[in-house]
């Protein structure tokens, strides 16, 4: 399965879950609580990947492994607030996409001159 399909099919259950049982329901559970505690975990999150990325630079196999599974609590939780918000995560590969080939110095100056 390739990267994008199992962000198609995460997004997918996301998306099932959106007014599901908070009950059965991690997801539904954040919804329910709504944007703001949505916004809080990706907060943390974001914290959490970047003292992993700390440990990373010189730590061994586990403090990088640890990185992998903070950013991926990260884009799980980006993901629901994009899914609460009804943005659609496609959006995101598309505006990579859009992006790929342009040097962010590129475009840099280029938002400087106008
Ligand atoms: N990918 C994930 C995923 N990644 C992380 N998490 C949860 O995100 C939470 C991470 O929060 P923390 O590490 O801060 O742990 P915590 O202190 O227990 O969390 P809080 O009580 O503070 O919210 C944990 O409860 C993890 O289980 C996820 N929960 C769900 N998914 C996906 O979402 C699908 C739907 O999940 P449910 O809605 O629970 O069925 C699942 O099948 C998975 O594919």
């Amino acid at each position: 399965m390739s990267s994008s399909d199992t962000l198609d099919q995460l997004a997918e259950v996301l998306a099932s879950r959106r007014h599901g049982d908070p009950d059965s329901s991690y997801v539904a559970g954040l919804h329910q609580r709504g944007l703001n505690r949505i916004l809080e975990k990706v907060g943390e999150e974001s914290t959490e990947t970047l003292l992993a990325a700390r440990d990373a630079e010189h730590g061994g196999e586990a403090e990088r492994r640890a990185l992998i599974s903070e950013t991926a609590d990260l884009w799980f939780h980006s993901l629901v607030m994009l899914s609460h918000l009804d943005l659609d995560h496609r959006a995101v590969l598309e505006e990579l996409a859009r992006r790929s080939g342009v040097s962010g110095l590129d475009e840099k100056a280029a938002r400087n001159t106008t």
